[in-house]
């Protein structure tokens, strides 16, 4: 589907990366040490600076443009006005969610211009390790794979996200899917997507999705009419309901045959 596989062999991020750029706000719950893993040694990281010669990107205006969406609102958005904390922006994670690589392959798209000074079209995908500091049960553990797309061109609609949505999981059998309004900080609208599953006899959720909010996207220069999309899902939950595995641990480690 034209897609690009983005690179996600990085597992440590700051919490710019993973929430200040998407706009999470730094009081915002998912930043609690019950949902995030903090790395303690080093504490923090540096600011984020180029990462290599060919790299166009004024990192410290980028820097100033999150501080100012969420200390007091720009591109139109109020903001959260609160007093925004570079340290606590550059303490360091385990990601939460593959969102963060998302996030800086589109301020580095941002960086190209094409011969008639706009910026491209792209498509990116990733599949991997995400860590959450969730409390172990049959069916969650402190980390899983997440799936994640991000679509980036110009005049797409909410319609048009349905309707990729219908197509890339009517690629796996999956089809008549329900749409239902969701809240994610840094997509608005948002939507989780269900489908009837027959074996199970009921809905189940099979996704979320969302366009991403302008606070983030204007905040890293990309183009005011270019609209991004998202979407994800994870390996774990389908893989279970495929194979009728009901404890999750029987996907990773040594198999015990009792
Ligand atoms: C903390 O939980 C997060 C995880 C994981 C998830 C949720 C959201 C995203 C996302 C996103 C996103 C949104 C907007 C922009 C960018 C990324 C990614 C993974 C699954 C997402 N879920 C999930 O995978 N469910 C699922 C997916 C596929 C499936 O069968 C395949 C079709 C054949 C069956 C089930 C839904 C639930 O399992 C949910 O309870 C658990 N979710």
């Amino acid at each position: 589907m034209g897609f690009t596989e983005m690179p996600t062999n990085q597992y440590v991020e700051t919490g710019f990366w993973n929430f200040d750029a998407l706009f999470v706000p730094q009081q915002h719950p998912a930043r609690d040490l019950q949902d995030t893993f903090y790395v303690s040694d080093p504490p923090t990281a540096g600011k984020p600076t180029k990462v290599s010669p060919d790299d166009k990107q004024d990192y410290d205006q980028y820097f100033e443009n999150v501080k100012e969406v969420h200390q007091n609102g720009k591109y139109g958005s109020i903001g959260y006005r609160y007093p925004w904390s570079a340290d606590e922006s550059l303490r360091l994670v385990l990601r939460t969610h593959t969102t963060s690589v998302s996030t800086a392959m589109l301020h580095k798209l941002a960086g190209q211009k094409t011969a008639d000074g706009r910026v491209p079209p792209a498509r990116y995908f990733s599949i991997d390790r995400v860590f959450r500091n969730e409390t172990v049960d049959a069916t969650h553990l402190c980390e899983f794979h997440q799936v994640e797309g991000v679509i980036a061109d110009y005049g797409l609609t909410l319609g048009g996200l349905m309707e990729f949505m219908d197509m890339f999981f009517g690629a796996m059998g999956v089809t008549d899917l329900r749409y239902k309004p969701a809240y994610n900080p840094y997509t608005e609208p948002s939507m989780e997507i269900f489908s009837y599953h027959k074996g199970l006899n009921k809905l189940i959720e099979i996704g979320n999705s969302g366009i991403f909010r302008p606070e983030m996207l204007e905040s890293m220069g990309l183009p005011k009419d270019m609209v991004v999309f998202g979407f994800g899902l994870s390996l774990e939950r389908p893989t279970m309901i495929k194979y009728g595995i009901s404890n999750i641990r029987e996907l990773l480690g040594h198999q015990v045959d009792l």
